[in-house]
C-alpha cells in the first residue's frame, strides 16, 4: 500500500474501460458515475458477448441487484474472461442474505471467478461469512459483529480485498485495514450510492497494482464528492445530480485536504 489518495488523476489520464453487468435500477447512474471519475463505462450482459466484452475492458463489475437466473451464466463467463486477461473483478452482492437465490449466487461467483474486490453493506457481507445479520431487501439491518472484524474475516475467507460500506467504510485485505469516514447521510436518501461505489473502485483498480491503495483512494474520493454535493443540495434529487458534478471536478489537492482515513495492521 503506497497511500496514494489521488489516483483519480491517473484514471483521468488512462480512461480505463469498465465493463459492468448490473441491475436495472441503477444502471444509468453507474454508467454516469464511471464517466464522472474519468473512466469509460460499457454495460453488456448478453451471454453471447460478455466474454468478448470483458476482454476489451480494464476492469469488470458484477452486481446482482436485479438478478435473473440467465444472468448468472453471463456473470461467470465474463468473470472467467476477466480472470484470463488479468483485469480486476469487483463483486457487489446486492441483497445477499435477503433471498436464497442471491446468497447462493454470490457464493457461486466467489467460487468460480477470482474476485479481487467484494463490496457490500454490513448485512450482505455478514450473511456471506455466516454471521447473524438482517438484510431488508437491499438495505443492511442489525449486524451482530464489529464491522472491522467482519471485513477482516471476509478478506481472509476469500483472499480478496473487502469494502464494507456504511457511515464509515471499512476496507481490508486481511493484512491491513483502513476506515474512511468521508461521505454524507444524504447518500442513504437516494438509491444506488452503494452500487455506484463499485464502478468507482473498479476504475481506480484498473490503474493501480495495489488493491488497498485503489480501494482506499476510490472510496475516499467518492465520499468527498458526496460531501461537496451535499453542501449545494436542496434534497435527494439535487444531491444525486450534484454528486456527478462534484466527482467530475474534484482535484487531488482537495482530496488530500478533506480525506478522513485511519489505517493500521491487522
Ligand atoms: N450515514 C452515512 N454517512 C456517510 N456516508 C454514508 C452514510 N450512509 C451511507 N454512506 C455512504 O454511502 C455509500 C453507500 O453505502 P451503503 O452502505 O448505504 O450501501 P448500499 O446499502 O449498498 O446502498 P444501495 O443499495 O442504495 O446501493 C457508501 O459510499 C457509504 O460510505
Ligand atoms: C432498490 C434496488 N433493488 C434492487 S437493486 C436496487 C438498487 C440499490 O441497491
Ligand atoms: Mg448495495
Amino acid at each position: 500500500m503506497n497511500g496514494n489518495l489521488t489516483l483519480i488523476e491517473e484514471v483521468r489520464k488512462q480512461c480505463p474501460l469498465v465493463h459492468q453487468i448490473t441491475n436495472v435500477v441503477t444502471v444509468n447512474d453507474c454508467a454516469n458515475i464511471t464517466l464522472s471519475c474519468g473512466a469509460s463505462p460499457v454495460m453488456a450482459d448478453a451471454p453471447e458477448e460478455v466474454a468478448e466484452m470483458a476482454r476489451l475492458a480494464s476492469a469488470l463489475v458484477l452486481n446482482i441487484g436485479t438478478l435473473k437466473v440467465e444472468q448468472v451464466d453471463a456473470m461467470i463467463q465474463a468473470g472467467i474472461s476477466a480472470n484470463e486477461k488479468g483485469i480486476p473483478v469487483v463483486l457487489d452482492p446486492v441483497g445477499a442474505g435477503a433471498t436464497t437465490l442471491r446468497t447462493r449466487t454470490t457464493k457461486k461467483l466467489l467460487e468460480e471467478v477470482r474476485i479481487a474486490y467484494l463490496k457490500g453493506n454490513a448485512g450482505e457481507i455478514a450473511t456471506l461469512t455466516g454471521e447473524r445479520a438482517e438484510v431488508r431487501g437491499v438495505d443492511s439491518g442489525h449486524v451482530g459483529i464489529d464491522i472491522r472484524t467482519l471485513a477482516i474475516n471476509a478478506a481472509k475467507k476469500w483472499d480478496l480485498t473487502v469494502i464494507v460500506t456504511g457511515e464509515k467504510d471499512v476496507i481490508t485485505d486481511g493484512a491491513m485495514w483502513a476506515e474512511v469516514s468521508n461521505g454524507h447521510p444524504l447518500m442513504g436518501a437516494i438509491t444506488g450510492t452503494g452500487c455506484m461505489c463499485a464502478p468507482v473502485v473498479a476504475a481506480f483498480a484498473a490503474v493501480s497494482k495495489e488493491p488497498m491503495t485503489a480501494a482506499i483512494s476510490a472510496v475516499t474520493t467518492y465520499g468527498i464528492a458526496a460531501e461537496k454535493a451535499a453542501t449545494m443540495a436542496k434534497g435527494p434529487g439535487s444531491f444525486r445530480q450534484g454528486l456527478f458534478d462534484a466527482l467530475y471536478s474534484l482535484d487531488g489537492d482537495t482530496i488530500k485536504e478533506y480525506a478522513k482515513v485511519e489505517w493500521g495492521r491487522v
